[in-house]
């Protein structure tokens, strides 16, 4: 390691201790998103997963995947770029092409995809401990800013934890554990484990800058995670992506920040985009964060959501600017123009639940954690059972509501390369 080159700790305390931490997420934290969630809140970034050997390679992908904004000092930091790899010179290729642009470099252990397992990356290699530490070990050795790592963790918990060493041995970093097995994926992705995350952080050298990643739904459980836990960050995926105000842990009496009117933050990434015109990887995620974004809204505005499964990424702006963005604009104005809006815009919190953390009950203008369904069946029972008596209501408001949540289902949980 060079002279110069700071050690996690170092790196940790020189970006401001960032513990609000956007999770990598292929087609979905891109630059624009970045950008957006910092406003609400995130305090470091990771981008989506890239391959390592095709960025080194292909200048095509590269183009694709990284522009000049990404990583701008002024726009777009602190960042860390993923990568996965199975080979340690294409990734140390691919990461000395980006060591100027970013602060840390990671090596995505997590991905649980078959497109990871055909490939050979993510955790398919979670069995290969002596590729991981030559993986780790030549960044560590050879680029001029420091390596990180996100892993998932196996059953045995005294198995992860000398995985997590070997991890930290080859010389990463930062290190992230998201506390779910490999197996946890899709309609089996169930809870994340907080136990096996603490017994990796109290068991673990106490220097070690470590993330804690899985199960976070509201600001609040960001502050009970980090507590329990006892770690430096929390890192959020999909409470982020239905609602970027997850992060804003500061400001949880203020509902505009913690759960944004959707017209308003719709309006506010839409600006973003437009405004990042070189990065190709925000213009096409931007329909499935409007999917996202959108989710509490579209069931009860059928039109607006047609209009968006209509375009693609080739739709001029202004299109979605009329179609869409000024559209739900002009409903969530026309409901707040309502005389007796304060009582319909109220929040409510639930009863304490045997997770730690109670459901609140958000209008649908405003953005909101989502359930995401097993068996056809969410884990939150309340929103079960609102979806139960929608289903038994005859009329065909109710019928178009329910084809509205199924279509917005599959478009929102379309398999990713995550
Ligand atoms: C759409 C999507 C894409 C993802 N892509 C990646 C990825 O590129 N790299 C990675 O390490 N994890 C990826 N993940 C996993 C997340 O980073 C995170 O570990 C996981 O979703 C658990 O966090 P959560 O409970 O906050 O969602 C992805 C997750 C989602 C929802």
């Amino acid at each position: 390691m060079s002279s110069a080159k700071l050690n996690g700790r170092q790196l940790f305390q020189k970006l401001g201790n960032p513990g609000r931490i956007l999770a990598p997420m292929v087609d979905q934290s891109e630059l624009a998103w970045r950008i957006l969630s910092r406003k609400y809140g995130a305090n470091l970034a990771y981008t989506p997963m890239m391959h390592a050997k095709l960025f080194a390679t292909s200048e095509k992908y590269r183009r694709d995947m990284w522009c000049s904004l990404d990583g701008d000092e002024k726009l777009d930091r602190p960042l860390v770029v993923q990568f996965c790899a199975n080979d340690p010179e294409y990734l140390l290729a691919a990461a000395k092409l980006v060591q100027d642009k970013c602060d840390a470099v990671d090596l995505n252990l997590g991905c649980p995809q078959g497109i990871a397992r055909k490939g050979h990356y993510g955790s398919f290699l979670m069995e290969e401990w002596d590729l991981i530490h030559k993986l780790i070990k030549n960044l560590h050795d050879n680029l001029d800013i420091p390596v990180t790592a996100k892993i998932r963790v196996f059953d045995d918990r005294e198995k992860t934890l000398e995985y997590a060493k070997m991890v930290l041995d080859a010389g990463a970093q930062f290190l992230c554990v998201h506390g779910r097995v490999r197996e946890q994926k899709g309609q089996k992705t169930g809870l994340a484990d907080w136990e096996i995350i603490k017994y990796l952080r109290d068991n673990l050298p106490k220097d070690t800058v470590f993330f804690a990643n899985g199960n976070i739904l509201y600001p609040e459980d960001i502050k009970r995670c980090q507590e329990y836990i006892g770690c430096d960050g929390i890192m959020s995926a999909e409470g982020n992506l239905y609602n970027p105000g997850v992060f804003n842990v500061g400001k949880t009496d203020d509902k505009d920040q913690i759960f944004p009117r959707v017209d308003k933050i719709l309006r506010e990434y839409f600006e973003i985009v437009k405004s990042v015109p070189e990065s190709k990887a925000s213009r096409i995620a931007m329909k499935s964060h409007f999917f996202k974004i959108l989710r509490p809204f579209l069931p009860h505005h059928t039109d607006i959501r047609s209009e968006i499964a209509q375009m693609n990424v080739k739709t001029p702006f202004e299109d979605w600017d009329t179609k869409v963005v000024s559209a739900v604009e002009k409903v969530v104005a026309e409901i707040f123009a309502k005389t007796d809006i304060e009582e319909l815009d109220s929040i409510t919190k639930g009863s304490l639940q045997l997770w730690g953390g109670c459901y609140q009950t958000v209008p649908y203008w405003r953005c909101q954690p989502y359930f995401r369904p097993v068996n056809g069946v969410t884990g939150d029972k309340r929103v079960a059972a609102k979806l139960e008596s929608d289903a038994q209501a005859s009329d065909s408001t109710g019928e178009k509501k329910r084809k509205a949540e199924d279509e917005i289902e599959r478009e929102t949980t379309k398999p990713s390369r995550k």
